[in-house]
């Protein structure tokens, strides 16, 4: 479970510079829940993933986590309860090490193993399991190195690490964006794929309209620091990419300016 309860950030208070990137946002994903994140530049999507890995703090509001609250936890104290997949696909994993030392590495976070222990034999079965979801091959190559994949390949190695050790919160930060279009539609199957096996409390950012209606149970759009739409249920199952953009111009007032959602129509 994650809600975010009246969460504001304000980047250079009290200085010229003042920017408020979000403006008091309500939010709650019950468990399990996949939602996936639209809007505009500058509209505050990364700055609400980043107040939820607790890469800055927020200026005022609430991060709750499984009822914990971690509004004051550093990133490396939500470690254990949040994942989080960046745009560059060779960002998540070590390029010199083994898809099997990678994937030890991803437990250990947790498990607080020394490497060598964390690539036990049971260890083996069970990463040869995971990567067999992906239906790439990649349980068969357990010793090869990461270096040698391709970014798609080391997209979905990142993705069975962010997942393995089932997080209570999925952050998915535009994950296929870098990808070519083939590529980017297997980590979208991929991405259901892993989540639903082991139903991960979700939150994805995408430019991509047709992968925000086709992930997830429910999507929102943000503007201005805010959530301006939130839909779900069967108005979302029967919704079009040219709806989803007509209830955004309604509900802010304006046309969607994200160079990168334009340039994908
Ligand atoms: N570290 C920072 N310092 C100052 N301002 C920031 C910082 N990070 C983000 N901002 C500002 O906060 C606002 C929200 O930015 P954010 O990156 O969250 O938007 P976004 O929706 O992810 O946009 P995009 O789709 O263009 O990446 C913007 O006005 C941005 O300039």
């Amino acid at each position: 479970m994650l809600k975010l309860s009246k969460a504001k950030k304000v980047f250079n208070p009290g200085t010229i510079n003042q920017n408020v990137a979000l403006r008091g946002i309500d939010l709650t994903l019950d468990e399990g829940e996949f939602v996936t994140v639209i809007g505009g530049n500058g509209a505050g999507k990364s700055t609400l993933l980043n107040a939820v890995a607790g890469s800055y703090g927020l200026t005022t509001g609430q991060v709750i986590i499984d009822n914990q609250d971690l509004t004051s936890a550093a990133d490396h104290q939500r470690a254990n309860l949040v994942s989080r997949v960046f745009q560059d696909p060779l960002q998540g994993t070590a390029a010199n090490m083994t898809i099997a030392e990678n994937l030890a590495l991803a437990i250990k976070r947790k498990a607080k193993l020394s490497l060598s222990r964390g690539v036990t034999k049971k260890r083996r079965e069970k990463f040869k399991e995971e990567l067999s979801i992906l239906e790439l091959g990649l349980e068969d190559r357990l010793d090869d190195k990461v270096g040698l994949l391709s970014g798609g390949q080391r997209q979905a190695l990142t993705l069975v690490m962010a997942t393995i050790e089932e997080p209570s919160v999925l952050l998915l930060d535009e994950h296929t964006a870098a990808l070519d279009p083939k590529t980017a539609e297997k980590i979208t199957k991929i991405t259901k794929k892993l989540v639903k096996q082991h139903n991960l409390t979700t939150l994805m950012v995408t430019h991509d309209l047709e992968q925000a209606l086709e992930l997830g149970s429910r999507t929102i759009m943000m503007d201005n620091g805010q959530i301006v739409l939130d839909v779900a249920g069967e108005e979302r199952a029967t919704m079009t990419i040219n709806d989803l953009l007509e209830q955004f111009n309604q509900a802010s007032g304006h046309k969607i300016t994200n160079d990168r959602i334009l340039l994908a129509q």
